[in-house]
């Protein structure tokens, strides 16, 4: 079925245009391998297997030891193996009784079954040995994403391509799950591949040449496979991005109303098809290279491997070769042929492992660099006061600031509200004040201290937030209410918060009270009201006591029992702490000590809520709009 089938609303309009194009955008958007040449490409492999080693090694000595022991050990084994069926070949093919040449081969035969084991015991104890580094280096490495992710400055998401690179960062962890084995058994063939190079050398020194010949077309066919692979990816990355977030979107249960009321599923779904039609038709674009890539290579390879067949059986008849040696060299070709075969894909996959990985430490340098480095200083309660001195921020790549020259100042016990139209900065102008985002202009202090100099994470602990869009956490109702300040193991101040709410009753009635899991879609799990769930995020405020409270819409899905409840919350326990209500509710604002009323980044009125009714300014126009029906 073509995307356009999928749209089952609306038949007979011409079909809906195609997803808008994704690019993996900005100063990011060269691809590394562009320039690259097969030298520098195969040049990279040691220092890839040194950096695969040199994290093996801080998860796990013991087993990276017994990793290069195994490798040791299945080089000497393979050296010897081969020289042995040498010796084993000589008896054999000898002169005399067949018997007295098999007793005569017997101790050459039990040394080839000796190796031979050894050589399977090696590779036994190098998989045990790779299973026990792979899990956990696949957690660090995942963790460690999740983390830089989480730890950068808010901003960051803003910036520039920087979700494409965390999508092209997953892959390396991806990746992960196999870069050890991938560099296990590169080393293994290679260590096998000069054990029966160098036996074959001995035996005759012009195999060893003709042998590479035969194989070096398909170590540059893999190469280069791995890097048009590559390519493909690089061009998917924006694509596959959007494609993994609209997946999200539309499957997640508390958006199904939503989706199937509006009659959106045929439309999700043709643009969901049409975003993996469009990586498809990229990834199979770049088919035909791959496969001339690995027909020539095969052809080169297939005409060198003949040569030395050849070569072989041209020595053994005109009498160069003793016919024993011929014999052996024959298990030697094999040896070094499969050796040399398994080098090639194996080293080929490590190199584009190594591509990931580069992708992946990239990322993570870079949330390095952007996570928060503001300075030692630490505020701590009580708040007396923050001011804001001619405040400016503008958004990356927006063309007006979206909070221009505000100046504000507020003291412990005042509650403050913010008023304006959408977009005119409210939102910006909270996270200034809570030091997510840092002002590009201007100074945000808290009892003095400039925010761009205080570690963030003392100003958040004296802060309480309920966004305008808030998180509905799959966890219990507890950790709902205390999650990010956990306190006692009591569940008096969880009831406390629950209290202030007024959700007692409805908690109560859950089937397992706080301990309910609040995720519908789980086992055992169940799901709250809109409005219910925004009650719980005003209650995982309340519940830290913050010295900074900042409620932005905070009761637009409640009722008008919860929404009174709550701002006589608000007013009861104000006199502690400094709070901030963004609403345009504009009733709601006559608790507030103060108005500020913003239009286009800018403070433009402010006063009581009296004084602004009546002053004929934007906010009497905005309430006599509110009383217009
Ligand atoms: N994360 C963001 N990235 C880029 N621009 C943003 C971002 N958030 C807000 N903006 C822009 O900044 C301006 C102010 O937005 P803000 O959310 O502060 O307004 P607001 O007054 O809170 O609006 P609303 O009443 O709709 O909640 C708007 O033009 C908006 O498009």
């Amino acid at each position: 079925m073509s995307s356009v089938d999928a749209i089952d609303e609306g038949a007979g309009s011409p079909p809906p245009p195609p997803p808008a194009e994704f690019t993996y955008s900005g100063q990011y958007s060269t691809n590394p391998l562009g320039e690259a040449s097969f030298r520098r490409l195969c040049s990279r492999l040691p220092s890839v297997l040194r950096r695969i080693a040199g994290m093996a090694w801080a998860i796990d000595r013991s087993a990276v030891m017994l990793l290069l022991g195994c490798q040791l050990v299945t080089g000497v084994a393979s050296a010897v193996l081969l020289a042995a069926t040498a010796r084993a070949m000589q008896s054999i093919l000898g002169g005399g009784v067949v018997s007295d040449r098999l007793h005569e081969a017997l101790p050459a035969l039990l040394v080839v079954g000796g190796a031979a084991a050894l050589v399977r015991i090696a590779g036994a104890l190098s998989s045990y040995a790779d299973g026990r580094i792979t899990p956990p280096l696949t957690t660090q490495a995942d963790s460690a994403l999740v983390e830089a992710v989480c730890r950068v400055e808010a901003s960051a998401y803003a910036s520039d391509g920087f979700a494409d690179r965390q999508e092209a960062a997953e892959m390396g962890v991806v990746r992960t799950h196999v870069m050890v084995s991938d560099a296990q058994r590169f080393m293994s063939a290679l260590v096998r591949m000069v054990a029966a190079s160098g036996v074959l050398s001995v035996l005759h020194p012009l195999m060893l040449p003709l042998l590479i010949l035969a194989v070096l077309p398909a170590g540059v066919g893999a190469v280069l496979s791995a890097r048009v692979d590559y390519e493909v990816h690089y061009g998917n990355v924006g694509d596959r991005n959007i494609r993994h977030m609209m997946r999200w979107w539309a499957t997640n249960a508390k958006f199904a109303d939503e989706v199937r009321a509006n009659g959106m599923t045929g439309y999700l779904l043709f643009w969901y098809r049409s975003l993996s039609e469009r990586i498809d038709r990229r990834t199979l674009r770049a088919a035909p290279r791959m496969l001339v890539i690995t027909l020539v290579a095969s052809l080169v390879g297939g005409f060198f491997l003949i040569v030395v067949w050849a070569a072989l059986a041209w020595l053994a008849a005109t009498g160069r070769l003793d016919l024993a040696i011929a014999a052996t060299a024959v298990v030697a070709v094999q040896t070094t042929l499969s050796a040399l075969g398994q080098v090639v894909i194996n080293g080929a996959a490590v190199f584009h492992t190594s591509l990931y990985l580069t992708d992946m430490q990239r990322f993570l340098d870079d949330a390095g660099q952007k996570a928060p480095k503001r300075g030692e200083v630490r505020v701590a309660a009580p708040i007396e006061e923050i001011r804001l001195d001619e405040v400016a921020y503008q958004y990356p790549g927006k063309d007006e600031p979206a909070v221009d020259g505000v100046s504000l100042r507020l003291r412990r016990g005042e509650i403050l509200a913010i008023v304006g139209e959408n977009g005119s900065g409210k939102s910006t102008l909270t996270r200034l004040l809570t030091g997510i985002y840092l002002a590009d202009k201007g100074r945000v202090t808290w009892n003095g201290a400039d925010l761009a100099a205080v570690d963030p994470a003392s100003v958040w602990a004296c802060t309480g937030l309920v966004p305008q869009l808030f998180a509905q956490w799959p966890l219990r109702v507890r950790e709902n209410v205390t999650l990010g300040q956990p306190r006692t193991s009591d569940d008096g101040p969880v009831w406390e918060a629950v209290d202030a709410v007024g959700m007692r009753q409805a908690v109560e009635e859950l089937p397992d009270g706080l301990d309910t899991l609040l995720a519908r879609e789980w086992f055992g799990g169940t799901e709250l009201s809109g409005g219910q769930w925004q009650r719980l995020a005003c209650s995982r405020a309340l519940y830290r006591r913050p010295p900074l409270l900042i409620l932005d819409e905070p009761t637009s899905q409640m009722d008008p029992r919860g929404e009174h409840d709550i701002f006589e919350k608000i007013k009861a326990i104000s006199a502690d702490r400094i709070t901030i209500v963004v609403t345009h509710r504009l009733e709601n604002t006559k608790i507030a000590d103060r108005i500020v009323v913003m239009q286009q980044g800018r403070i433009t009125e402010q006063g009581r809520y009296d004084d602004l009714v009546h002053a004929g300014g934007l906010f009497a126009e905005l309430l006599a709009l509110s009383q217009d029906r």
